[in-house]
């Protein structure tokens, strides 16, 4: 997959868009406008003593009322019958719950924060579960009731989600990166099909129903953002292109459900971490028109404009950083939450190793891929495979494992492409990350010999440059003697 096979791919499938009524989302916070039916939005103002065709008037806010302009998010909806007409919610039995067995998602709130560097094989498609019950918080930290934090969600389905029921989370924004099977969307503002090298971000409180396309399973990763919302990284030197550009977000167009007489509805809630449900009497997508800057949105990952070194040394990851949430609290530049893509790139850069540094980052990482082979790590069997993820955590010492290292810094470096075929992506993430117990234990899926395989094999290529003289058997035993060797500090 060349980085203009990649762009075709992503062409044909912006075609296949077309039935789903998509069109484009200029910069992230820029207000858009959709009316399923003409004349549902009101003209030069939000709520006239009636609304339009008897439609009610609702405010949808997803930043304080208060919040700055330029941070302020909120969108009005005029609609068949307010969202507030449900009964009273009850809390689904088991909802917190760890099992995979239980028919309850796993929404264990408990994160355990451990140092080591963690990954799980690919996880199993769960047939006899839809959407609700497919989602298991593997990781995180903070707490949604605090609004504070990310979680960071497995999801795998057998099946579309029972007619008539709707699900969203009070809890924060899901930017959804589908791994297998395409997710047929119906939210409250319009559909949104998401198939594998798409990810979609959801907002808050917004209500969709999961239907599978085709009927095929799916699996993939969420990431749940408790605090703020995604924006596009700024250039800065880059200047006013690349990356992903906000021109090639897309956004529902209004589409609406005409069902409320003698029918009944079940709303899910993820609220505080648990799962609730509640019935009404009518559909909740009867939203017949909209306006406002606060929707769902996605975005083609194949259309990332990818930049890189074009001299020498390996940059930060922060260049393939598709969308970032801020951190107000951690400095400047500081992210709870980015979304960093590695997508097929060319490596041109003399002199330097190319695959990613050792390193410990007070940042912690967790990753997954969505297909192919990650350049820094062991394919196949035990190794880092699609579908499966990664943890390390803040200050976790990683990199290449010992293969990987011993070629890279030996090969000839001609101009090479590598990530053919593969998307590897990483949530990144300011907060000490913590396992839940499903994540530990329960899915069955942690590699023991993760850490003893990658590193434990490293050799040994130092040569103390005072023993030259010396045989290499004896220069062996001249460092490895466990004396204290006096320094020389200089400035390279
Ligand atoms: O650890 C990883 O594989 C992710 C990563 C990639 C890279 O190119 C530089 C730093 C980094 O953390
Ligand atoms: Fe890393």
């Amino acid at each position: 997959m060349t980085g203009l096979t990649r762009l075709k791919e992503a062409i044909e499938r912006h075609r296949e868009n077309k039935d789903i009524n998509i069109k484009y989302k200029t910069p992230l916070t820029m207000t858009e406008k959709s009316e399923a039916v003409p004349g549902a939005l009101p003209i030069g103002q939000n709520s006239p003593q009636k609304a339009p065709h008897g439609l009610y008037t609702e405010k949808l806010s997803g930043t304080a009322f208060t919040a700055p302009r330029n941070e302020n998010q909120q969108s009005w909806l005029y609609r068949i019958l307010p969202s507030s007409s449900h009964q009273n919610f009850q809390p689904v039995p088991d909802s917190s719950s760890q099992s995979l067995q239980s028919p309850s998602p796993s929404f264990g709130k408990h994160f355990n924060a451990i140092p080591n560097q963690l990954r799980w094989d690919p996880f199993d498609f769960d047939k006899e579960v839809s959407w609700i019950h497919s989602l298991h918080l593997i990781a995180g930290a903070g707490d949604p009731q605090m609004k504070q934090g990310v979680g960071m969600y497995i999801y795998a389905a057998g099946a579309s989600m029972p007619e008539k029921t709707a699900f969203y989370s009070g809890d924060g924004d899901f930017l959804i990166v589908p791994q297998h099977g395409t997710l047929d969307i119906r939210t409250e503002m319009g559909n949104i099909l998401v198939r594998p090298m798409e990810i979609c971000v959801i907002p808050r409180g917004i209500r969709y129903h999961v239907k599978l396309h085709n009927e095929e399973p799916v699996r993939g990763y969420i990431l749940e953002l408790y605090q703020g919302h995604f924006q596009l990284p700024e250039l800065g030197p880059i200047g006013s292109n690349a990356l992903a550009n906000s021109r090639d977000f897309q956004i529902p167009k209004a589409s609406f459900i005409e069902d409320f007489e003698n029918t009944e509805w079940t709303l899910y809630s993820k609220f505080g971490g648990n799962l609730f449900q509640a019935k009404q009497h009518h559909t909740p997508f009867d939203v017949v028109g909209w306006h406002g800057n606060y929707y769902p949105y996605k975005y083609d990952l194949g259309r990332f404009n990818t930049m890189g070194s074009i001299s020498f040394d390996h940059p930060d990851p922060s260049i393939f950083t598709v969308l970032t949430a801020p951190s107000h609290g951690h400095g400047h530049g500081t992210a709870v939450a980015d979304f960093v893509i590695f997508p097929p790139r060319w490596l041109v850069a003399e002199n330097t190793f190319r695959p990613p540094w050792y390193h410990r980052n007070t940042m912690s990482e967790f990753m997954g891929l969505i297909c192919g082979a990650y350049d820094a790590k062991g394919a196949g069997k035990g190794g880092f495979q699609p579908a499966g993820a990664s943890l390390h955590n803040t200050m976790s010492g990683h990199g290449p494992d010992m293969q990987t290292y011993e070629k890279a810094s030996t090969m000839e470096l001609a101009p090479a492409k590598v990530g053919e075929g593969s998307m590897a992506f990483m949530f990144e993430s300011v907060l000490m990350v913590g396992v839940t117990e499903w994540g530990l234990k329960t899915c069955a899926k942690v590699q023991e010999e993760y850490n003893d395989h990658s590193w434990g094999p490293l050799k040994v290529h130092w040569k103390n440059p005072g023993t030259r003289g010396l045989s290499n058997g004896e220069a062996q035993k001249g460092v490895g003697d466990g004396k204290d060797h006096s320094s020389v500090h200089d400035t390279k």
